[in-house]
């Protein structure tokens, strides 16, 4: 017997044959083909769904739902919580805390039963407990998670009782995790405080079990981090968490709200395994290494073999061609990519980003500090720029921090724009080749939200006294930015909907705003042709209109951005061409 799993999928016992030892143990396999971009299979009834600790007062307990926080939750995370929302623009509805220990919140009386019934009949009077002893309202995630999981267990709930039996159900590597003084003594911390906080009777036993707990959740559980809100927390399914790492996984996973789906990165062949990435695989071999110690094993993909960077990926990728159709559709440069190897070996690579890490990070909001750590950062990226290797980590993420940072800044966010499209072209198509990564996606939506912006200053005539940058303010000026919106847009929508659930946030926004500009009088031409294009990318009239009016001008904005960075963060002047 294993977990209950959906359709589409099956589960492969690991067995070690005589010739072949597993090391992998159990693993998904597809039971059935499955194309670039598509549903591979749902998962709506976790083990455990939680918000992190510092989000708990601002996000629904059961479904999850990002909301404002009820009346009287006023800490300072849950406001800084709200205050990303409203830079998200999301309209945040009022959440109702439970009346019993006024420590979780949910969005209505059908959230609150669901979770009452799941876990929070036993779980209340803990924050009571929690509220006498440390004066606090909250707990850190794993170990209200654990406390969750020794409740449930001692109220006879079969299916964590499978999952969490010791020597079968869920992989603890509690062997393993023991052997590191450092974690243990940390996971021993975590595991006494939820026994304590649960109200159980301390023996050795029930100690030893939490720990075991603490493994397995640690071992299995995903961090749910919401693509739409950011938001984190943790997610476990016993069924999910059969499947197995990959630094070049096939499959990756969204999450909405209760709900994790699993989606095929690349074509997918029946009995082929189902793989997904962990960690961040964009990072260079050590920083992923380092990443994954906290499973207990030795990654053997080709990655991790071959020491193999993002643009190697790329190159050998089956979901390269997919660009044909995205803001990159210049296949050739995605097989031979421009850059200069000899300028900077795969050492120095792993040298700068180790030593990027190490850099301090900005606190607060104070932009004189957020300046000083971008020069730091731009400046130990200079053999990456120098090599033209600009989706090489940590480059992308240098632009990344840097473009958020002037997105919504009064002085700088027209600056922002050229550093989004340089992402959406230069970057992330080599880093996430496939379009429909969601990431991309945000990207597209990105620069969608900054040309409505920079279409007013250029409307209201207020562009050339925000910017002094004569090549910026001339392009924009001449760009037709309400066709722009519109192909981007559209890609976002025939992307975003390819096997993604229909209610996600972003396809929704992408949709409406795609209405709004289409309704615009005057415009029927222009919207004819991308309507057109976007049905065929290859009609002849069509393309070239996308050509001309879109990807040109998205073109030549992105080639701005290296020289607007080094201006700024390598203390040059702009010079005004
Ligand atoms: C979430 S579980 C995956 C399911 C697991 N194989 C099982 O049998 O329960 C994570 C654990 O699976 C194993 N694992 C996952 N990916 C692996 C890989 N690429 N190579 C070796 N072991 C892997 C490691 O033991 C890891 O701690």
């Amino acid at each position: 017997m294993g977990p209950q799993l959906p359709p589409g999928i099956r589960l492969d016992h690991g067995r070690s044959s005589s010739t072949t030892p597993n090391k992998k143990g159990r693993s998904l396999v597809a039971t059935r083909p499955f194309p670039a971009g598509s549903h591979i299979a749902t998962f709506s009834s976790p083990l455990l769904a939680l918000p992190d600790g510092a989000t708990m007062r601002t996000t629904c307990n059961y479904c999850l739902r990002v909301g404002a926080s009820s009346s009287s939750a006023t800490s300072s995370s849950s406001q800084q919580q709200q205050g990303q929302q409203g830079q998200q623009g999301q309209q945040a509805q009022q959440l109702k805390a439970c009346t019993g220990c006024k420590a979780v919140v949910y969005c209505d009386a059908t959230c609150q039963r669901a979770h009452w019934r799941g876990v929070h009949k036993a779980e209340c009077a803990m924050f009571a407990r929690v509220r006498k002893s440390v004066g606090k309202d909250w707990l850190p995630t794993p170990v209200r998670a654990v406390a969750q999981v020794m409740l449930r267990l001692r109220a006879g709930d079969k299916e964590v009782r499978e999952a969490f039996e010791s020597g079968s159900g869920l992989e603890g590597n509690v062997e393993a995790f023991r052997k590191e003084e450092e974690v243990w003594a940390d996971f021993e911390l975590q595991a006494s405080a939820a026994v304590v906080y649960a109200g159980l009777l301390q023996g050795d036993e029930v100690l030893a079990k939490a720990r075991e707990v603490l493994c397995k959740i640690q071992t299995n559980a995903f961090n749910r981090l919401d693509e739409d809100t950011g938001m984190a927390g943790i997610y476990l399914d016993a069924g999910l968490a059969m499947v197995n790492h990959s630094c070049v996984p096939n499959a990756f996973i969204g999450f909405d709200k209760r709900t994790a789906i699993l989606r095929a990165e690349r074509d997918i062949r029946e009995g082929e395994e189902i793989t997904i990435s962990y960690i961040d695989n964009t990072l260079p071999r050590s920083a992923r290494h380092e990443a994954l110690r906290l499973y207990h094993f030795q990654c053997d993909c080709a990655r991790c073999k071959n020491d193999l960077d993002c643009y190697e990926v790329c190159q050998e990728s089956p979901a390269l061609s997919l660009n044909s159709f995205s803001l990159q559709p210049n296949l050739g440069k995605l097989r031979n990519p421009p850059i200069d190897r000899s300028k900077v070996s795969k050492q120095q690579v792993e040298a700068i980003y180790k030593t990027w890490q190490s850099l301090p990070k900005p606190e607060g909001d104070d932009e004189k500090d957020h300046l000083k750590v971008g020069r730091a950062r731009w400046e130990l990226c200079k053999p990456l720029v120098e090599a033209g290797m600009w989706a090489v980590e940590p480059l992308p993420t240098t632009i990344l921090n840097v473009a958020l940072r002037w997105q919504t800044s009064y002085k700088m966010v027209v600056y922002a724009l050229p550093l989004l499209c340089f992402l959406a072209t230069e970057c992330e198509p080599f880093k996430l080749v496939a379009p429909f990564m969601p990431w991309r996606i945000k990207g597209i939506m990105s620069i969608v939200k900054l040309l409505a912006v920079t279409g007013e200053f250029t409307a209201s005539g207020s562009l050339a006294t925000r910017c002094t940058h004569e090549g910026l303010v001339g392009t924009l000026a001449l760009a037709d930015q309400v066709s722009m919106c519109e192909a981007l847009l559209r890609l976002a929508v025939h992307h975003g909907s390819t096997g993604a659930s229909e209610d996600r946030e972003v396809l929704q926004q992408a949709r409406s705003m795609l209405d709004d500009v289409e309704s615009l009088q005057g415009r029927e031409k222009e919207s004819t042709l991308l309507r057109a294009w976007a049905m065929d990318p290859e009609d002849p009239e069509a393309s070239a209109f996308f050509e001309k009016e879109v990807l040109s001008p998205i073109r030549k904005l992105a080639s701005l951005a290296p020289e607007i960075l080094e201006a700024m963060l390598g203390n040059k002047s702009l010079t005004k061409k």
